[in-house]
């Protein structure tokens, strides 16, 4: 809806009505159409202006209507209507410009903005361009670079930043619509012809093909696929090309393409998606509307390794007072400079003062005392936790929430270590832990649903997307990684390379293959969890088959190259080879593939032909198998929980929705015929076997993804 009203005697105000955002949905669209003739046609009228209600000028096209029938009138003409107007039109801008909001507030004949308010146009991160003129009239405005970096990065700039640029005309940091009203009266009665964007002929730039195939070249690079990026850089070349008019018809031929596309879809599930998973529940009954979180104020971290460092400087730049804790005072001297560092290049980067007051150091457990949550970051070792946890229970005051930064031990056992297990929590935070966007918030049967309210919450200040999950081993993100590397190695067994499984997967749309992203997070990792398993024995040890553990098929190629001393980017050599011992580009390695026929040779194995597809079914596949596992535990709430995790902690490819978003993109159908075909050709592989979830979520009728937790219920429910 919008709202109309006469102020300071011949102002007409609009006020768009659709909280929280005031989205553009049909209705409002039709109240902008209804009051924007009122105003034109009331003669006492001199000026307009449009702003919307709650201090929130417009979030855009209304994202919920997208996959519906869209009705009521349309951007395009209701945006070339207000240009076209012979009175006057200010746009006053508060809290949000984005998407259509601002591209309506580009059909306006002048902007003031709020000087804390954002603007932008997002929409390449919804699969979309913006096509209600956006395309066409930011390069006019501003300049055809200026516009390609707004766009094809769906950046959100300042109001300072916006006025630099010339998207605004004025920044108040008082009354954004009394400077509007004020405004709009001092420029009634004024020409408007030099006001109408879509008539300003694009800014001239030297040599525009250069540049465009600059940019092109840039955004194919980063874009991995998607292809929203690259329809963004074709229209607003046909702004630098062509007059308005045709310009208008480019933008609204490619905007044809990418509305309907797989991508958009996608793009559009994760965006619901992400905030869904802040609506978290537990299977206990604890909710996120519920559970009142404890307030922290004071947090503590106990070692101060790569995480817990990385969680220190993530702490402090939310504003907690934090305690660090490294017993060995070398190490703590050594933690110290390199958190003040990171603290300080960050401070640099958003341009404020660094937080190095907000960090205390000291290399004694009892300086813990007045935590009001302490996050535990020592080695990946239980009995090590164990101790640490007893430690804590013993050091902490009553009340202190006490969080794990495991990557997949079990929560519940650490718990039982103290006193009061209901207050123990996991936090598995992703390295670089102050950049990486994911937290897995990871409750036990016993955890309070405050204490899973404050670690969310935490995450949150943290800037955190946080996923609240269950306790399993390697919790939901590394549960799923498992099969998907052993697939990996089992096809290097049967005649794949490193490199080809990689370019499957990158072309795919990851930014790394999995050998290539082994390499960089380093083999021993792995090795050391597979030796604590019993799984890495020496082949021949125990008499057993070389690749059979545990009455599994398994491949000890890992297992070989560790012992080989071989343990990627660090030391300079691992399923690729380095220049030097840290470098960073991976090159083939004829070592490693003469090391892979001898192997095979060695087991009786006869490399066969691999193609991509094989590998992309094979790896993901199986990854998405014991998605549904998690799924059919109760281990997560929904899919979109796992394919948030996989599309902010595993470099899943936003524009393929997530991992359980993608099979039901597949179809259903098809990913249980192609696991039932690749575990007929491997029956010595569970991870192949299609998890009966899947095959019960087929009976049903393969329902889309957004149905699915409804679906669950019922058939948990038939249980
Ligand atoms: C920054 C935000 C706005 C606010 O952030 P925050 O304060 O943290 O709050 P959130 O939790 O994120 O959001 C609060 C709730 O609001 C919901 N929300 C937010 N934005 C929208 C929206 N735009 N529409 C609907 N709902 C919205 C959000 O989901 C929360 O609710 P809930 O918790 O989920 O219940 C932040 O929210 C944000 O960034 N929002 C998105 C901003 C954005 O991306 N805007 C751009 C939207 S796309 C657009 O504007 C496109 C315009 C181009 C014209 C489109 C023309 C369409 C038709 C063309 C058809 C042509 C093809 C024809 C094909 C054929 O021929 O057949």
């Amino acid at each position: 809806m919008a709202q109309y009203s006469r102020v300071s005697g011949s102002v007409g105000l609009i006020t768009l009505q659709n909280p929280p955002v005031n989205a553009l949905s049909a209705a409002v669209r039709q109240g902008i159409v209804d009051t924007v003739k009122r105003a034109l046609g009331d003669p006492e009228v001199k000026a307009v202006v449009i702003r919307g209600q709650n201090g929130v000028f417009c979030g855009g096209a209304d994202i919920k209507e997208f996959g519906t029938n869209m009705s009521g009138p349309h951007l395009v003409p209701m945006i070339h209507a207000i240009e076209a107007a012979n009175k006057p039109v200010v746009a006053a801008i508060e809290g949000i410009a984005l998407g259509g909001g601002l591209e309506l507030a580009l059909g306006c004949h002048y902007r003031v903005a709020h000087s804390k308010a954002r603007l932008g146009l997002p929409e390449v991160t919804l699969g979309l361009l913006p096509a209600a003129g956006g395309t066409q009239r930011l390069p006019r405005l501003i300049g055809v670079p200026a516009a390609l970096d707004l766009i094809t990065k769906g950046r959100h700039i300042t109001a300072a930043e916006a006025l630099q640029l010339g998207v605004v005309d004025q920044v108040t940091g008082h009354g954004t619509v009394d400077a509007a009203v004020k405004f709009a009266l001092s420029v009634a009665g004024k020409p408007l012809d030099a006001r109408r964007i879509s008539t300003y002929p694009c800014p001239r730039t030297s040599d525009l093909d250069a540049l465009f195939e600059g940019v092109m070249q840039k955004v194919r690079q980063s874009a991995r696929g998607a292809i929203a990026p690259i329809a963004c850089v074709q229209a607003v070349r046909a702004a630098a090309t062509l007059p308005y008019l045709q310009g208008m018809e480019r933008e609204k031929e490619l905007m044809a393409t990418l509305f309907t596309s797989g991508q958009a879809r996608a793009l559009q599930y994760s965006f619901f998606a992400q905030r869904a998973v802040g609506r978290w529940s537990t299977p206990s009954g604890a909710r996120w509307d519920t559970s009142k979180p404890r307030p922290v104020h004071i947090a503590a971290v106990i070692g101060l390794g790569t995480m817990g460092r990385g969680i220190a400087v993530a702490l402090a730049q939310a504003g907690l007072s934090v305690i660090a804790v490294e017993t060995q005072e070398k190490q703590l001297m050594e933690a110290k400079q390199a958190v003040s560092g990171m603290l300080e290049r960050g401070a640099k980067r958003r341009g404020v003062a660094p937080a190095l007051d907000k960090v205390s150091y000291s290399h004694d457990i009892k300086a813990v005392a007045d935590a009001d949550l302490v996050i535990e970051a020592v080695f990946e070792d239980m009995a090590l936790k164990r101790t640490v946890f007893r430690q804590l229970s013993a050091v902490c005051k009553p009340g202190t929430v006490l969080c794990t930064n495991t990557s997949g031990l079990d929560v519940e056992h650490l718990a039982s270590q103290t006193r009061n297990p209901q207050l123990v929590v996991g936090m598995h935070f992703f390295a670089p832990a102050h950049v990486m966007k994911l937290l897995e918030v990871v409750y036990g049967p016993q955890s309070s649903p405050q204490a899973v309210a404050t670690a969310m919450q935490l995450g949150k200040k943290m800037g955190k997307v946080s996923v609240a999950v269950g306790n399993c081993r390697g919790f939901v993100g590394n549960r799923m990684l498992k099969p998907y590397l052993e697939q990996a190695f089992f096809l290097l067994e049967e005649g794949a390379t490193p490199e080809l499984v990689d370019r499957a997967l990158e072309e795919f749309g990851f930014p790394m293959g999995v050998f290539k992203m082994s390499d960089l997070s380093g083999l021993d990792v792995g090795w050391r969890v597979r030796k604590a398993d019993g799984l890495a024995e020496p082949v021949g040890a125990s008499g057993q088959p070389a690749r059979i553990r545990q009455g599994q098929r398994y491949s000890p190629l890992g297992d070989l190259l560790c012992e080989q001393g071989r343990f990627g980017q660090k030391t300079g050599r691992g399923w690729y080879q380095y220049d030097k011992s840290g470098g960073q580009v991976a090159s083939s390695d004829p070592w490693l593939h003469s090391f892979l026929e001898g192997y095979r040779a060695m087991h009786g194995l006869v490399a066969r032909r691999i193609d991509l597809q094989e590998v992309l079914e094979r790896c993901l596949y199986a990854l998405i198998n014991e998605g549904f596992r998690i799924l059919e535990d109760g281990i997560v709430a929904g899919p979109e929980d796992i394919d948030i995790i996989y599309v902010f902690g595993y470099g899943w490819p936003r524009h393929r929705g997530g991992p359980m978003f993608y099979a039901s993109m597949v179809g259903l159908e098809r990913v249980l015929e192609r696991l039932e075909h690749h575990h007929k050709a491997h029956p010595d592989v569970p991870h192949l076997q299609p998890c009966s979830l899947l095959r019960r979520l087929v009976s049903s009728g393969s329902p889309p993804v957004h149905r699915w937790r409804e679906v669950l219920k019922k058939l948990n429910s038939q249980l």
